[in-house]
């Protein structure tokens, strides 16, 4: 579901009610009719409310937009539209702006009728009479869902691993910053733990590179579902992995977590010619015992790893001094 968008476009200046200055030799009949044909005709959704927010017309695109026939909005207060994604505070800043500017823009989730998410970019401006008294409100609704979405879907690309989902290096390097900032205010331990399939290459090499894909998003889901929420799990790229463990009091702690994550690795993952039983290499380095710096916690992780390897896999390793 799309995170409520709280990008209000900056108010402008206090807006002086403006008049349209028509071509001399235009009757009044002559403008009400291109007006008419503006509202009818539109391709953005109109809505036009009373001062006490009821709405007294819509156009045939806003319907289109919304769900709503004309007959059912009419009388009907905006809030119909509402997603409840936004809260009382977000309106209220409309409020604000409209009292004070006479007209707000900026961008909100709204509900169709049918139950779907849909983003506008919404323009309300005041309208008034010749005594300057606002007598109704114009909103125009520019539907801006697909936009919102592909951001969204870049955003979710910049920090996720496309093939696991997991979070990637860029998103690992934000998490450690925060963890080790906690580390440090509550005096607790963090465990980096550098973490490798063994033997990948040969799954790929006998099953295929599709299968291999198969297993890496297998141990990432298995991994996952091991770890504690609010620890990461991210992975680096290939198949090469990295544990964040939060919290630690002491390093048995971490032991255990990384032994149940070390089991719940090592079940057979069928494919479609027979299966295979993936097993991790495992490399711990802790904050603040071995390093301060993230890279050479890293590097310390990364090496303790290696030394998993060379003796033989599936297993967790240290680092010593
Ligand atoms: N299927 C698949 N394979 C990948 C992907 N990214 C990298 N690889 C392959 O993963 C393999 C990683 O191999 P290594 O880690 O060097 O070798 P290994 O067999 O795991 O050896 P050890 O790490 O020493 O146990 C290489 O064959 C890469 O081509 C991917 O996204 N999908």
């Amino acid at each position: 579901m799309p995170a409520p968008s709280t990008d209000a476009i900056p108010p402008a200046t206090a807006a002086a009610p403006t008049t349209v200055e028509f071509p001399v030799g235009w009757s009044v009949e002559s403008r009400l009719r291109l007006a008419d044909s503006l509202f009818n005709n539109s391709s953005v959704g109109i809505c036009v409310t009373d001062t006490a927010e009821h709405i007294v017309d819509v156009n045939p695109a806003l319907c289109q937009l919304t769900g709503f026939g004309r007959q059912a909005l009419l009388g009907k207060t905006p809030r119909v539209f509402s997603s409840q994604l936004h809260d009382k505070a977000f309106f209220g800043h409309i409020k604000q702006a409209l009292a004070t500017n006479g007209q707000w823009q900026g961008e909100v989730w709204n509900r169709h009728r049918n139950g779907e998410l849909y983003a506008i970019r919404l323009d309300i401006a005041a309208v008034y009479d010749q005594q300057q008294t606002i007598t109704h409100y114009v909103g125009i609704m520019v539907d801006i869902t697909q936009r919102k979405l592909q951001m969204q879907a870049l955003e979710k690309s910049a920090h996720f691993d496309t093939l696991t989902g997991l979070p990637n290096r860029l998103l690992f390097s934000d998490r450690l910053h925060q963890a080790l900032a906690q580390a440090d205010r509550t005096g607790t331990m963090l465990a980096i733990c550098y973490l490798d399939l063994d033997s990948f290459k040969e799954i790929n090499d006998l099953h295929g590179h599709p299968a291999g894909d198969t297993v890496l998003r297998e141990v990432a889901s298995r991994m996952a579902a091991a770890i504690r929420t609010g620890d990461t799990v991210a992975r680096l790229g290939g198949d090469e992995f990295i544990v964040l463990l939060w919290g630690l009091e002491q390093q048995m702690e971490c032991h255990h977590m990384l032994d149940r994550l070390l089991q719940a690795v090592r079940r057979p993952i069928p494919l479609a010619q027979g299966s295979v039983l993936p097993a991790l290499s495992i490399g711990v380095a802790l904050y603040p015992v071995d390093a301060a710096a993230p890279d050479v916690l890293l590097a310390l992780a990364d090496a303790a790893m290696y030394r998993s390897k060379t003796a033989g896999g599936n297993r967790i390793t240290y680092h010593e001094e």
